[in-house]
């Protein structure tokens, strides 16, 4: 199992890096647009908190999106690696003028201010990374089990908030992923082409 997973996290981070900048631009923009659409749907005009991250290793890049929802007066939030267990994220806000520094992958994270954090169930939306997802809203990270270990109560106590969506380019889509009993469900993945439901 965690062979076929491990085969399957190689063969669709190499597609996903072979894709070329201008198809990455025009999938940021695409991703803008639906997920502007998605808050339509879900009739959030303002005021939402929204947790993102900083692209890395190919993903879809969110930055059009993080400065879109700035200007709509949302408000984001980036996940930092927590500095004592290093195994779970914190949420904390970002702004345009946040100091911010390398984690250990290199990618950057807001400077800890503990003033700054959001408990996770008051994010209204989670927007996550992911290498592959499935036609049943399973997803695959990059092997560190953060956003898994980070939602391990969700599901058990029933949080309604925040919702989970999973953001990853087309060709990051499998059928079947093969799931373990850590893996928390998406409610929704967002493509550059479509949203998908559950
Ligand atoms: N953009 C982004 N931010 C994120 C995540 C993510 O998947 N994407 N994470 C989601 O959980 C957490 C970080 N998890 C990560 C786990 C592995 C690697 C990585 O590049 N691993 C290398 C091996 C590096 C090593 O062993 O030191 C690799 O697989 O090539 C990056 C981020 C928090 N922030
Ligand atoms: N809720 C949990 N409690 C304890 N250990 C967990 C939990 N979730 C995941 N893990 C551990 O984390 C490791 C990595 O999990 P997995 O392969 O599912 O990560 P991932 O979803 O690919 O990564 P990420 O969420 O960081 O993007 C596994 O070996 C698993 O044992």
């Amino acid at each position: 199992m965690s062979q076929q997973r491990a085969t399957i996290r190689q063969e669709t981070r190499r597609k996903r890096n072979s894709l070329s900048n201008n198809e990455q631009k025009i999938a940021a923009s695409a991703l803008k647009v639906n997920f502007t659409q998605h808050l339509k749907l879900q009739k959030t005009t303002q005021n939402a908190h929204v947790g993102i991250y900083l692209s890395n290793d190919s993903e879809l890049d969110t930055s059009l999106l993080i400065k879109d929802l700035w200007s709509k007066n949302h408000t984001t939030y980036l996940p930092i690696i927590h500095p004592f267990n290093g195994t779970t994220l914190y949420f904390q806000r970002y702004e345009e003028n946040s100091p911010m520094r390398p984690n250990r992958y290199g990618i950057l994270e807001p400077k800890l201010n503990c003033s700054q954090i959001c408990p996770l169930a008051e994010l209204d939306y989670l927007l996550m990374p992911l290498v592959a997802f499935d036609d049943h809203g399973n997803r695959l990270g990059m092997g560190g089990g953060f956003y898994d270990k980070t939602l391990a109560r969700y599901e058990k106590e029933n949080w309604q908030k925040p919702q989970l969506i999973g953001l990853a380019h087309q060709c990051q889509h499998v059928e079947n992923l093969p799931i373990e009993s850590w893996d928390v469900p998406l409610k929704f993945i967002i493509t550059p082409q479509k949203i998908y439901h559950w």
